[in-house]
């Protein structure tokens, strides 16, 4: 496979027709300062306050670039319950979901979109450990639109938080992988969701990053995060952007689990009045359900692998299992799982 830098389109911020026929040829593009840093260090620093409490941090010892390091022991001994709350608080902050509705990072999307946007309110913020943590993953090569559905044209923002450097791993992309359609997916243990793109991957482009930096990439390009092999989390913020009057799937939108306004009760006013609160809601919005069809055949194909005993299964059953629509899936799932006599640490299931 041969490893690249990535091509810096920074050159052409300005020119928007340039701009989006690189995106079309490459299928994405990096950009340098378009998020002001003082806002990405704001974000930053408000994410290592809230693991600090929960003791993930060692406080004593900067480790890669002026981050602290992440105590691995505490962060893999904290219950489930813990972890998840901690993550939702670190979620939960007013000035991460505003750094993603950034003007200035609006103006590159509406250039290269044509049409007025429409930001997903289901924004993603990762706190990566060293891979030697149990709560640590790759996100494996995947397309988006598949997860993501509603609008083909989507494009997907992702920015670190702080110094993207090989030790703590970026986000890689597959030059003009976007081209082909959906790709068909493999079985994979080590994966966040238990599946990966399965096509041979020639070219990957990656490269260090500095906070202010993105990447916006097509929901068809083949992207994927790079183990995080340093001392200290990795700290990225991605979004999604797609036409207003395209159609937008619910779950880009709706929680699982509990209200928009418990997610508000952190900002100021509780968010009564927020510009950045329920603003879907005054929106022309075309909504439409998550299509199951595909999920459904995986599930089905990862059952018949557990029959097998695959152990590339191990990973899918435990998401089956945990995330299925069907108790019969999830429950056989769970046994076979059980039975293939291995035991994962449980890992978030974030896409
Ligand atoms: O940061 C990662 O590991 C994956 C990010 C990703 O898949 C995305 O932003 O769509
Ligand atoms: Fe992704």
């Amino acid at each position: 496979m041969e490893h690249h830098h990535y091509t810096d389109s920074t050159p052409l911020l300005g020119e928007t027709s340039r701009l989006a026929d690189r995106l079309a040829e490459d299928g994405y593009v990096f950009l340098r300062g378009v998020l002001p840093a003082q806002e990405v260090k704001r974000v930053r620093d408000r994410v290592l306050a809230l693991a600090a409490v929960a003791g993930w941090l060692r406080p004593a010892e900067a480790a890669d670039e002026d981050l602290p390091e992440i105590d691995v022991r505490t962060m893999t001994r904290c219950d489930d319950t813990t972890r998840q709350a901690v993550r939702g608080e670190m979620w939960s902050l007013r000035e991460f979901h505003a750094l993603m509705h950034s003007p200035e990072l609006l103006d590159v999307l509406e250039g290269l979109l044509g049409e007025p946007v429409f930001v997903h309110p289901r924004k993603v913020l990762r706190f990566v450990p060293p891979e030697s943590s149990a709560d640590s993953y790759v996100s494996g090569w995947h397309q988006d639109h598949p997860g993501v559905q509603g609008s083909a044209r989507t494009l997907t923002v992702w920015t670190p938080l702080a110094p993207v450097t090989a030790g703590s791993g970026g986000l890689a992309i597959v030059p003009a992988s976007h081209r082909s359609g959906i790709l068909p997916l493999r079985l994979s243990a080590g994966t966040i969701v238990g599946w990966e793109i399965d096509t041979t991957i020639r070219a990957v482009h990656s490269g260090p990053m500095r906070p202010g930096d993105i990447l916006i990439f097509t929901a068809h390009t083949v992207h994927g995060g790079s183990p995080n092999t340093g001392r200290s989390p990795r700290l990225s913020a991605d979004c999604r952007y797609q036409p207003l009057h395209d159609p937008v799937c619910r779950d880009s939108i709706e929680l699982d689990d509990g209200s928009w306004d418990e997610i508000y009760r952190t900002w100021p006013g509780r968010g009564v009045d927020d510009s950045l609160a329920h603003y879907w809601k005054a929106l022309p919005l075309d909504i439409v359900d998550y299509d199951l069809r595909a999920d459904t055949i995986r599930e089905r194909e990862v059952i018949a692998a557990g029959r097998n005993r695959d152990p590339l299964a191990a990973r899918a059953l435990q998401i089956t299992a945990a995330c299925s629509a069907d108790p019969m899936i999830a429950a056989e799932a769970a046994a076979l799982l059980s039975s293939l006599g291995r035991t994962l640490p449980e890992r978030s299931t974030t896409d």
